[in-house]
């Protein structure tokens, strides 16, 4: 969905209210939708505490709260206004929650969730106090109890419009927008405050005949944003998407294995993994038994077979002269959507081959790989690099990172919402990359095969850390894996 200025929010929350449109009904909307999100990514009962500002924001925080309290939640407020200085709307959504409510103030246990209810679009500059105060006190619980903060619309003390950071800013682990995102939530300086994101739509404001702010439009890749196909009924194996993969090498097996696990759960019929007939014994012994696992010195077989979609470059290493000359060769003749990943984009960026860019390519390099492949990226920020790249070149960029990039040519670039640092562990990439062929495989277009495959990954790690057995520390690409499902069926 387009990204629009806080500016272009106030005027479309001002024409649904000149349409009929209640501010209560939109924050009892919002604050319903604040707490299903938050219910499916902490499904346990905890604590949860509310920091709160004078606005509307406030308000949408109060909602969710009373919804979690009506759940069995221990809620609790923060407040440093007095409350007559709250907006009239905030003051009545408090009392709902009870007349001694504002006088029995808490702060979080450990392993709260902290709502960052301080401020939304409508702030002006950095933070004053009070609200400085409290977001110290909320920055501080987090690191200290390990708590997670969630923030309404926009964390507060972040610029809505440029994401500049301001000051004693609050860190949020999830920021929750409410109807539209705000173009700051994507800026690259946010990342490390806005934390993932989720979106909660709300019908009667949508961004319709909204200029974007930018010449090159911004948008965030949701759950609402993306279409998930259904098979007919009957459908057989072959229909399903047959994924051909050249992938692994001495020392760098998993990463061939994760690969084509991946392209299997994606919901591909079929996968081939190609793979050097000296490692064919040890790669059958760590893959599923529904990869079919060819030994082959010639990448040209990955054309004699009938596939759908192709992956080169996990694990691949650094293959002598002449395999390179034949994986160039392939890549070069093949019509099909191609991702090409890791030490592929290394090898191609050193033996100069950016012809091999074409229109059916799809390329996922981490920042690392795109300063080899694009060297200009290091002058550049995040987004003008993609920018520039898919003007200068055909493929499908996928550019990896914490809020990764997807865009192809013209496209608005999609800014993906999900993912965790928890994601920051060998083998993500290579789950990605055959997600991605498997998804292209069954005919989604490649640019929205990456967009879908970057929000699957994220959402399946979200997924993951909800299990007691899974932390930060301890989750691996596997267990990507093993969440797919609950990431698929979390898309509308
Ligand atoms: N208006 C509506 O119909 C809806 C509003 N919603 C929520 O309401 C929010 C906007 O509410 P408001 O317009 O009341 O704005 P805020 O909740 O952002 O509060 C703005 C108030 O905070 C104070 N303030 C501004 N900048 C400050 C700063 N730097 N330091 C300290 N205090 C500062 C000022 O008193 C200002 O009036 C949205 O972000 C969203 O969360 C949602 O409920 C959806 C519907
Ligand atoms: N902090 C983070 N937040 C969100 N996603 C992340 C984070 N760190 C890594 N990722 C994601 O994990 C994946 C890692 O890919 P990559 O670096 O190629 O891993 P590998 O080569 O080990 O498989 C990418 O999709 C990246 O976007
Ligand atoms: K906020």
């Amino acid at each position: 969905m387009l990204s629009v200025t806080c500016q272009q929010m106030q005027d479309i929350e001002a024409a649904s209210f000149k349409q009929g449109h209640k501010p209560e009904s939109l924050m009892e909307q919002a604050g319903a939708g604040i707490a299903k999100t938050i219910l499916h990514y902490f499904p346990n009962k905890r604590n949860a505490v509310a920091y709160l500002g004078r606005g509307h924001n406030a308000g949408d925080a109060l909602v969710a709260l009373r919804i979690l309290r009506d759940l069995g939640w221990q809620v609790g407020i923060r407040c440093e206004n007095a409350l007559h200085e709250l907006a009239p709307l905030t003051r009545r959504k408090l009392r709902e929650l009870g007349d001694d409510f504002y006088y029995n103030q808490k702060r979080p246990e450990k392993d709260s969730i902290i709502l960052d209810g301080l401020l939304g679009i409508g702030a002006k500059g950095p933070l004053r106090e009070p609200l400085a105060l409290l977001a110290g006190e909320m920055n501080h619980h987090r690191v200290q109890g390990r708590s997670n903060t969630i923030a309404m619309d926009i964390p507060s003390g972040i610029n809505g419009d440029t994401g500049e950071v301001y000051d004693g800013a609050v860190i949020a682990d999830l920021t929750i927008t409410i109807a539209i995102p705000k173009t700051g939530l994507l800026s690259q300086n946010a990342v490390n405050h806005v934390g993932s994101l989720a979106l909660v739509p709300l019908e009667a404001l949508t961004p319709e005949n909204i200029q974007p702010s930018q010449p090159r439009p911004l948008h965030l890749t949701t759950r609402h944003s993306i279409k998930r196909k259904r098979r007919s009924f009957d459908t057989h194996k072959g229909q399903a998407g047959r994924v051909g993969i050249w992938a692994g090498s001495e020392g760098m097996l998993g990463a061939a294995s994760l690969c084509a696990e991946a392209a299997i759960r994606s919901g591909a019929g079929l996968v081939t993994l190609f793979t050097p007939p000296t490692l064919y014994a040890a790669l059958a012994s760590i893959t599923p038994r529904e990869i079919i696992i060819t030994p082959s010195i010639n990448p040209q077989d990955l054309l004699k077979s009938r596939f759908d979609a192709l992956v080169i470059g996990p694990g691949l290493g650094s293959p002598v002269a002449s395999l390179a000359e034949k994986l160039f060769a392939v890549i070069q003749e093949t019509e099909l959507p191609c991702v090409l990943d890791a030490d592929m984009l290394n090898l191609i960026a050193r033996e100069k081959r950016l012809d091999l860019f074409r229109k059916n390519t799809i390329l996922t390099p981490h920042p690392g790989e795109m300063a080899r492949i694009y060297p200009a990226s290091e002058h550049f920020s995040r987004v003008p690099t993609a920018d520039n790249f898919t003007s200068e070149y055909s493929s499908t960029l996928l550019y990896k990172g914490a809020r990764t990039l997807v865009a192809w040519e013209a496209s608005p670039i999609y800014h993906n919402s999900t993912g965790t640092p928890a994601m920051a562990t060998a083998g993500q990439g290579d789950v990605l990359s055959g997600l991605i062929g498997g998804l292209c495989a069954q005919g989604y277009p490649n640019l929205e095969a990456a967009r879908l495959a970057a929000w699957l990954c994220g959402e399946a790690c979200q997924l993951a850390l909800r299990e007691s057995h899974i932390t930060e520390e301890t989750l691996t690409a596997s267990d990507t894996i093993a969440h797919l499902a609950q990431a698929f069926d979390a898309l509308t």
